[in-house]
C-alpha cells in the first residue's frame, strides 16, 4: 500500500470523475473512510482538496467531492453509498457566487456604500442550505474576502453546540473533515433545538446578534465589503415564516436564496416586492441532498455537543470540575409569570414573560445538563449577553452541596453565570 496503517488494499479503489460531476458519499456506519485526490482537481463543498493527501471521514459522514474539470478519487475503506451524478446544481450556485463577488468589489471601490451582500439562505429541512452557505462562504475566502457566517439553526447548526445562534468570520476555505475553525465566534445561548420554545427569546437573540454584527462592521470596511451568509432553520410554516421574515429584516438581508421550494420562494418575492434593493432568487435543490431522520438529527445533535467537548477526532481532554453550589449561579429565560396574581388586578391572567430571568435552584434535576457560561456580568444582562463555552453537569452531591461539570479548560470559569436551557446530552 501507498500509505501506512488502516485499510485494505481490497477496499481501495478509484474513481474517475468526468468534469462537471460528483462523487456523493455517505461513509458506513462503524468505520471511517480515507479519499485522495489522485489527479486532476475536485473540491468537497467549495473547498479544494489537496492532490495527493488522505483525508479521513468519520463515519456517517455525508458529502460529496465535485470537479469542474475532472479528477481521479481514491478511496480506501467502506461506505453506506457511492456514487456519481452528473447533473448537478453547481453551475447555478456558481453564478451566484460571480455576482455576489461583483458587488464585493463594488462595494470595496466606492467607500459611501461599503456593505457587501448580506445574503440569506432559506429552504426546508434538507434542501442543501448549511452545503450551499458552506461553498459561497467558502468561494468568497478562497478569493480573500473574509465574510462572516451567521447561523441561526439551532437544531442542526454548524458553529457550535445546539440551541445557540452564532456568527464568525470565515478566513479560509472551510475544512471538509474538521468544518469552521473558531477563533472567537460570537455566540447566543438559546437553550433549546426548537424555536416555539421561546420565539420571542429567539427573536431577541437574533436582534443582538445583527446589533453587535452591525457594530463590528462599522470599524471594519474589510468584513463589511465582504459581507455575510445567513445560514436558518429548515422550519418554514406559520411562526417559522414569520422568523425568516424578521431574520431577513434584522439582519437587513439584500440577497434571499431559496432552495427548493416554489411555494417559499413565492410568498417572499411577493412579501419583499416592496423593498427594491431585496434580490430573492430561486435556487434548485441539489439532487445529493441527504434527508435526514429526527433520529438521525437527534444523534448528530448529540454528537455536536460531543465533539464540544471531546473534538472532532477525539483529540480534545475536557477537564472535571467540582464547584460549591454556593460558587455558581444558574438561571433560566422564559417561563415563570412575570408578576405574582396577588400582584395584578383582579380577574387578570399572569402573563408568562419570555424574557424574564429566574435563579434556578441546583438539584439533581441539573444532571446531565448542558449549561452555558453567559459573559453577563450582572443576572439582568444574561438575555443580551453572549456566551463563553459550555459545561456539562456529571454529577450532584446534595450532601456536600457540590457540583461535578465537565467543562473544556481546567480553573475559574470565565463567569460565574450559568443558563440552562432544555439542552441535555447523555455521555456515552
Ligand atoms: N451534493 C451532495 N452530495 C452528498 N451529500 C450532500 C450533498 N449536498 C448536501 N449533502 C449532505 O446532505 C445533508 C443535508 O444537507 P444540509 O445540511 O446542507 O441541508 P440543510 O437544508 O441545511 O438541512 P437542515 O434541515 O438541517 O436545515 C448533509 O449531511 C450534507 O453534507
Amino acid at each position: 500500500m501507498a500509505y501506512g496503517g488502516a485499510g485494505t488494499a481490497s477496499t481501495t479503489r478509484q474513481v474517475k470523475l468526468e468534469k462537471e460531476s460528483e462523487l456523493r458519499i455517505e461513509v458506513a456506519n462503524d468505520t471511517p473512510l480515507r479519499l485522495r485526490l489522485l489527479n486532476g482537481t475536485a473540491e468537497i463543498f467549495g473547498t479544494e482538496l489537496p492532490p495527493q493527501i488522505w483525508l479521513t471521514f468519520p463515519p456517517h459522514f455525508k458529502f460529496a467531492v465535485f470537479t469542474w474539470y475532472g479528477a481521479t478519487i481514491e478511496m480506501d475503506g467502506s461506505t453506506e453509498t457511492d456514487y456519481t451524478a452528473d447533473e448537478t446544481p453547481m453551475v447555478s450556485y456558481v453564478n451566484v457566487h460571480a455576482v455576489l463577488d461583483g458587488r464585493r468589489n463594488q462595494a470595496k471601490a466606492s467607500p459611501e456604500s461599503a456593505q457587501g451582500p448580506r445574503v440569506i439562505v432559506v429552504g426546508p429541512t434538507d434542501s442543501g442550505k448549511s452545503t450551499l452557505s458552506r461553498m459561497l462562504l467558502s468561494w468568497a475566502a478562497k478569493q480573500g474576502w473574509k465574510p462572516t457566517f451567521v447561523d441561526l439553526d439551532i437544531g442542526q447548526g454548524s458553529i457550535t453546540a445546539p440551541g445557540c445562534i452564532a456568527a464568525t468570520p470565515i478566513e479560509l476555505p472551510i475544512d471538509p473533515v474538521e468544518g469552521i475553525s473558531l477563533e472567537m465566534p460570537l455566540v447566543y445561548f438559546y437553550g433549546h433545538t426548537t424555536p416555539s420554545q421561546n420565539v420571542d427569546l429567539y427573536k431577541a437573540l437574533v436582534k443582538e446578534l445583527a446589533q453587535i454584527l452591525e457594530r463590528q462592521f462599522t470599524g471594519n470596511a474589510e468584513s463589511r465589503a465582504s459581507g455575510m451568509v445567513i445560514n436558518t432553520m429548515g422550519w418554514i410554516e406559520g411562526v417559522g415564516y414569520e422568523l425568516l421574515l424578521h431574520a431577513i429584516d434584522t439582519f437587513n438581508a439584500n440577497v434571499v436564496l431559496v432552495l427548493g421550494q416554489e411555494k417559499l420562494f413565492s410568498m417572499l418575492r411577493d412579501v419583499l416586492k416592496s423593498k427594491p434593493n431585496v434580490d430573492v432568487l430561486k435556487l434548485q435543490k441539489s439532487g445529493g441532498v441527504v434527508s435526514r431522520s429526527s433520529k438521525f438529527r437527534q444523534k448528530s445533535r448529540s454528537y455536536r455537543i460531543r465533539e464540544y467537548f471531546y473534538g472532532i477526532a477525539n483529540d480534545l481532554s475536557p477537564h472535571s470540575n467540582i464547584a460549591n453550589f454556593s460558587d455558581l449561579f444558574v438561571y433560566r429565560i422564559g417561563g415563570g409569570p412575570q408578576a405574582p396574581r396577588s400582584a395584578l388586578p383582579i380577574g387578570a391572567d399572569p402573563v408568562a414573560n419570555p424574557l424574564r430571568v429566574a435563579p434556578v435552584n441546583i438539584d439533581r434535576d441539573l444532571l446531565h445538563v448542558v449549561l452555558a457560561v453567559s459573559y453577563a456580568q450582572e443576572p439582568d444582562q444574561i438575555v443580551s449577553s453572549n456566551i463563553a463555552g459550555f459545561i456539562y453537569v456529571t454529577d450532584i452531591d446534595l450532601q456536600r452541596r457540590k457540583i461535578t461539570y465537565l467543562s473544556p479548560t481546567s480553573g475559574e470559569l470565565p463567569s460565574k453565570y450559568l443558563v440552562m436551557g432544555t439542552l441535555t446530552w447523555l455521555e456515552t
